[in-house]
């Protein structure tokens, strides 16, 4: 592959002679391929993978499988992610030992979000926030399979959360950048490079931070994240994040034999590099800083939400049905309400935060929808089948085969054994939940959502599933 003249001799600079080279060829090699599961969902042990050593939950796959056409990576049982990325389950396990609210502000497609909702203690909440709408999207549909209720999707400018005041205890800044650590996945990083485009990206990434400093709690974590080499974006910004927003820089605990790189810069503070030449995966920046200024916003205060923002809730004729709560396994834990035409369970402990949000943010989707008024009944929503939250004895299931479960997602007719009771109905494929079809008798009614459906067609011929 060639690289941009620029890139060779910045990057030849930033590491030394003997480095480049190596860089070069792991960056004209094959990229690496890992998987994180979802412990909620899925318990069985991997046959021939080897564990991320930064990461509790992920693993290297051997090869690479079509993974569309495996039925579990759809029910939310894994997420196809680069192992470097993974880091963030060291910081998170080292830094987040109790309940915490958490944003992740460039969120989509959703890899570190869904790591945060696995790694965050119990009871805390993850905002997950995606400035591009149908970046936001492919955000809400991962995080709606990763199954967490505690969640909230957002679809916002970083300048729309400043005036939230300081209400998160972690906030994740994986911004974007100049992706010279993806250049080997990625043609267009390659294509797009330019010294000029990397100034813009580090001016860029100052202005993100500066917005949504104000939210972080004083005492708060801020962990950026970058997947690029230079300076500018990642030593430099963080210098200026301790100086400029007031911060200090944390160390996290390594393994010397992960070959993390360490500050390239020449400071004195950790930062924590991932170069393709040294460890398996993509490149990678990550540091941590705990927020020491709090001169913006006095802790606990919070402006109005301003007049033209948020919208007045007029009175809505549906009421949620009791006998809704039972379909949650702690159905007393959330708060029951009608948001449209849906039915919605939010945890109860973050039902306050979440209608301030709400006032000011555009929510994309949040806690677990329940089920879809259809103007006779309500029909059990996508999002309650993919929930961890979901008591899935709640409704007759029926366990399809693989070739019926590849039906299912690319909806086409299921049909049930003729035993089955007609109305809605769960359908499984070994034993984890696909989604719900309608059972009108002679044939049911495929709900999986339209956008999400399989679209190749070219269904391979053996059995693609998690092994
Ligand atoms: C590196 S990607 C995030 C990857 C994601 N964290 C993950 O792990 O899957 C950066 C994200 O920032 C978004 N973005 C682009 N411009 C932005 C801006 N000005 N402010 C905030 N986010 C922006 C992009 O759309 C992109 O989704």
């Amino acid at each position: 592959m060639d690289f941009p003249l620029e890139f060779v001799e910045r990057t030849r600079l930033l590491l030394g002679d003997e480095e480049w080279k190596k860089l070069e060829a792991a960056l004209a090699g094959e990229p690496s391929v890992s998987i994180r599961v979802n412990r909620k969902k899925y318990g069985g042990a991997l046959a021939d993978a080897l564990p991320v050593p930064w990461c509790r939950d992920g693993y290297y796959l051997p090869s690479r499988p079509a993974f569309t056409f495996d039925p579990l990576l759809h029910a939310g049982c894994y997420y196809v992610q680069e192992a470097a990325s993974m880091f963030l389950d060291k910081v998170l396990g080292e830094y987040v030992t109790s309940e915490a609210v958490m944003l992740d502000l460039c969120a989509a497609p959703g890899g570190k979000s869904t790591l945060a909702r696995s790694a965050l203690p119990e009871g805390s909440l993850l905002v997950a926030n995606e400035i591009v709408r149908a970046r936001a999207q492919v955000l809400a549909e991962n995080l709606t399979k990763w199954g967490n209720p505690g969640v909230v999707v957002t679809n916002n400018a970083p300048e729309d959360f400043t005036e939230l005041g300081p209400v998160f205890d972690v906030i994740l800044t994986d911004v974007p950048c100049s992706g010279e650590g993806m250049f080997r996945k990625d043609e267009t990083a390659v294509s797009e490079w330019s010294t000029g485009n990397v100034a813009l990206c580090w001016q860029r990434q100052r202005d993100i931070l500066s917005a949504v400093w104000p939210c972080l709690k004083e005492g708060g974590l801020l962990i950026y994240s970058t997947c690029t080499f230079n300076r500018e974006e990642n030593e430099d910004n963080v210098a200026w994040i301790a100086g400029e927003l007031g911060a200090e820089v944390l160390p996290v605990g390594v393994d010397p034999g992960w070959n993390i790189t360490a500050n390239l810069a020449g400071g004195e503070f950790p930062v924590y590099r991932f170069f393709p030449h040294k460890t398996a995966g993509e490149g990678l920046f990550m540091a941590v800083l705990r927020k020491t200024s709090d001169a913006d916003e006095p802790a606990g205060r919070c402006r109005k939400p301003r007049k033209d923002k948020g919208k007045k809730p007029g009175k809505n004729p549906l009421k949620v049905p009791k006998e809704m709560g039972d379909w949650l396994l702690a159905g007393g834990q959330f708060r029951l309400e009608v948001e449209g035409e849906c039915a919605v369970a939010f945890p109860a402990s973050h039902a306050d935060l979440y209608d301030r949000l709400k006032e000011r943010l555009k929510v994309v989707c949040a806690g677990v929808t329940l089920a879809e008024w259809k103007g006779k009944d309500w029909q059990p929503a996508h999002s309650l089948a993919m929930s961890t939250g979901c008591r899935c004895d709640a409704f007759p299931q029926a366990e399809l085969s693989y070739k019926e479960a590849i039906a299912y997602l690319r909806k086409e007719a299921v049909v049930l054994p003729s035993d089955m009771p007609r109305g809605y109905v769960m359908v499984t494929f070994r034993g984890h939940p696909l989604g719900f079809v309608k059972n009108v008798g002679n044939r049911a009614n495929n709900l999986y959502p339209q956008e999400w459906r399989i679209r190749s067609g070219s269904v391979p011929e053996q059995e693609e599933v998690l092994k």
